[in-house]
């Protein structure tokens, strides 16, 4: 038995580090796109708040240079790990011309970067899981060692896409990965009044696939179910369904108001286990980060964080008939 938990998994400190600074990056974006949001300087913002550990431990379980990713609208930290960078997600808040994902087109949280292997999505929730099917199955035709990895809302869950995506492979024994990312309300309505089963990873059982729960505020749990879950993939024996819980630190968006449906306790009360200082605790626990060392990483991505605002606010936007471009008929 390992002394370190990352180290009985496989991972290096430089890697466990790495986590930490995605997950830390992910959390300032979103902070700072709700500042711009409040100042009336960016149209819309939907939080990954509370969520970062599950997507970037789940995303270093995975062949960043080869995997796919079918993300949703929360899932800054997958992106981040899968390569955008600061300024391309700032670009995006924006609505610029140089956003990498659609020239201003796209709602902020639509992430999407052909060249990292980023699907975008529409705004219907579950769409994606389909797509990630279909990257699967052209995996398997193509006889790729390589999985897509597609996330979604517990909420969602319960949409039609999510069934006929999982059940087609599970059928077909496809290279899929899919993570729920229970966060425990979706919009309004608490996990109690989504889910007539226990737990979202039961639903697997009728897919014919395994299911599994685990902790979503835990990067390194994450990073193991999601790591055995790409073995099984790659050698044959076909998807997974992974269910990450953790909770909404912020409202749903920043269009509506919490405190209409929840307790200021509840959110509270999740503070408490909230990954950043969680994760952070743990890394001071095993020599790997210092109060000093955590300062200056907090220096470099206010920095990095700072830059990408400046740049986005000055970029320009796409000229008016750009709104003509890819469309069937103009
Ligand atoms: C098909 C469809 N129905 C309704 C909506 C409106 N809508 C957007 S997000 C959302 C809640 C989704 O909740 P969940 O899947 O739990 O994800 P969360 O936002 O909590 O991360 C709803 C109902 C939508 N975008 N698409």
């Amino acid at each position: 038995m390992s002394k370190n938990r990352h180290e009985g998994l496989g991972l290096t400190d430089e890697q466990v580090l790495d986590m930490f600074k995605t997950m830390l990056l992910a959390r300032k974006i979103d902070e700072r796109m709700w500042l711009l949001n409040r100042a009336g300087k960016i149209p819309f913002v939907i939080s990954c708040q509370g969520q970062e550990a599950a997507q970037v431990g789940a995303s270093f379980a995975l062949d960043r240079e080869q995997d796919y990713v079918a993300p949703y609208y929360r899932d800054m930290g997958v992106v981040l790990a899968f390569g955008m960078t600061a300024k391309d997600l700032m670009l995006s808040g924006f609505a610029k011309n140089e956003d990498p994902n659609s020239g201003g087109r796209q709602m902020p949280g639509h992430f999407g970067q052909k060249k990292n292997r980023i699907l975008t999505g529409s705004s219907p929730v579950t769409t994606q899981v389909p797509h990630a099917v279909g990257v699967a199955l052209a995996a398997k035709m193509e006889k790729k060692d390589i999985v897509s990895f597609v996330t979604l809302g517990e909420g969602s869950s319960n949409q039609g896409d999510f069934h006929e995506g999982l059940n087609f492979a599970g059928v077909h024994k496809l290279p899929v990965i899919t993570m729920v990312e229970n966060n425990k309300y979706a919009i309004s309505v608490p996990i109690e009044r989504q889910l007539a089963c226990e737990k979202v990873s039961d639903r697997a059982q009728g897919y014919g696939m395994p299911g599994v729960t685990v902790d979503g505020n835990d990067p390194l749990a994450v990073y193991e179910a999601v790591k055995e879950a790409r073995d099984r993939a790659v050698k044959g024996d076909g998807p997974t369904l992974i269910e990450a819980v953790s909770y909404r630190l912020t409202a749903h968006s920043s269009d509506d108001d919490d405190r209409q449906y929840r307790e200021s306790e509840e959110v509270e009360e999740a503070k408490k286990k909230d990954s950043i200082i969680t994760f952070a605790s743990y890394l001071k626990e095993v020599g790997i980060l210092t109060d000093e060392v955590e300062k200056e990483i907090n220096g470099e991505i206010g920095n990095l964080v700072n830059e990408a605002t400046d740049y986005a606010e000055n970029a320009p936007y796409a000229d008016p008939e750009d709104a003509l471009k890819f469309v069937y008929e103009a």
